[in-house]
């Protein structure tokens, strides 16, 4: 794949997708990016060596691809500034926003372009990210590989068939780096109110959760499975589980995913719309 991308905005998210890209072997010229921000192009040059614009409209005059990569309360500002150059080239745009819809962000545009909407997760900045892709009907087959290589390269990139299930990606995945980091923290306190000094409850509470997910990836055995494993007949772990299992865990979890599901719902409504 030879396209040139640009990168609209270069915080966090455009800087993993970039490193991502060149450490797969992707071409430095293929790479562009813009800021506003000195300071954001300057780290990126001397990070990656790649060509950065102050200016999006230049930048976006050698572009196959526009990845908008900015804040989402943004967007459509961003939209608005390079609206004229994408109508007259027709790039593939790939927004990796959190909850923007293709809808909007083709309206914004002026209409008539391929769009793929992604929604990514923060592990994306050390490469094992997880992302969902929804592609409008102008996307071409050619167009999604290309979108699908890209986000690879911060790890995980699943396509979803129907829009509104990227509102439960964002439920699951995007946000689910926090659920895991909460559960973390209420382990290190509990393990601490136990008697455990704050360091080791730390490290135990960390490499218990690496090596956790890592028998889950590498193992062939399904979660329920790994479970029973670990759970000896009348043994620590079997009631440690009945009093989660006794104070509905599962609920609780369904019930916030719910809650995260509706709120994405929400701002979708807030961010986009006619207004
Ligand atoms: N940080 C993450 O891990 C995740 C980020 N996202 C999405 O990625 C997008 C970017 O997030 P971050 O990289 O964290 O934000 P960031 O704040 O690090 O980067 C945004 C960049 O856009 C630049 N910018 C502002 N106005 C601009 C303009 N008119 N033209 C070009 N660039 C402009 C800013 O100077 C900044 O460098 C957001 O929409 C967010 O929803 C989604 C999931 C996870
Ligand atoms: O919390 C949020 O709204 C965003 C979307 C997924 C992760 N962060």
């Amino acid at each position: 794949m030879n396209a040139k991308i640009c990168f609209i905005g270069a915080g966090n998210m455009a800087k993993s997708l970039i490193g991502g890209l060149l450490a797969s072997g992707y071409e430095t010229q293929n790479i562009l990016a813009t800021d506003p921000n000195p300071e954001q192009r300057a780290n990126l040059t001397s990070q990656f060596a790649i060509q950065t614009y102050a200016d999006n409209g230049e930048a976006l005059m050698h572009a196959d691809i526009v990845v908008l990569a900015v804040k989402p309360q943004i967007l459509r500002q961003v939209c608005a500034e390079i609206h004229d150059t994408v109508q007259a080239s027709s790039p593939l745009i790939i927004s990796v926003a959190a909850g923007i819809r293709t809808v909007d962000i083709e309206r914004w545009l002026g209409g008539e372009l391929p769009i793929v909407r992604t929604m990514p997760n923060t592990p994306a900045l050390i490469q094992t990210g997880a992302t969902g892709l929804f592609a409008n009907t102008q996307v071409s087959t050619e167009q999604r590989s290309q979108a699908e290589h890209i986000m690879r390269a911060t790890g995980l990139a699943l396509w979803v068939a129907q829009e509104d299930q990227l509102d439960t990606v964002t439920a699951l995945s995007g946000s689910g780096p926090a659920y895991y980091f909460l559960f973390m923290e209420a382990m290190e306190q509990a393990a601490q109110d136990l008697g455990l000094d704050a360091k080791s409850a730390h490290l135990l509470t960390m490499q218990t959760a690496l090596g956790a997910a890592k028998m889950v990836m590498e193992s062939q055995q399904s979660c329920a499975q790994l479970r029973a494993n670990v759970t000896s007949p009348n043994g620590t772990t079997q009631s440690a589980i009945e009093y989660f299992e006794a104070h509905n865990l599962r609920g609780n979890v369904a019930g916030a995913m719910q809650a995260a599901h509706k709120r994405a719902q929400q701002l979708a409504d807030e961010l986009g719309g006619e207004a």
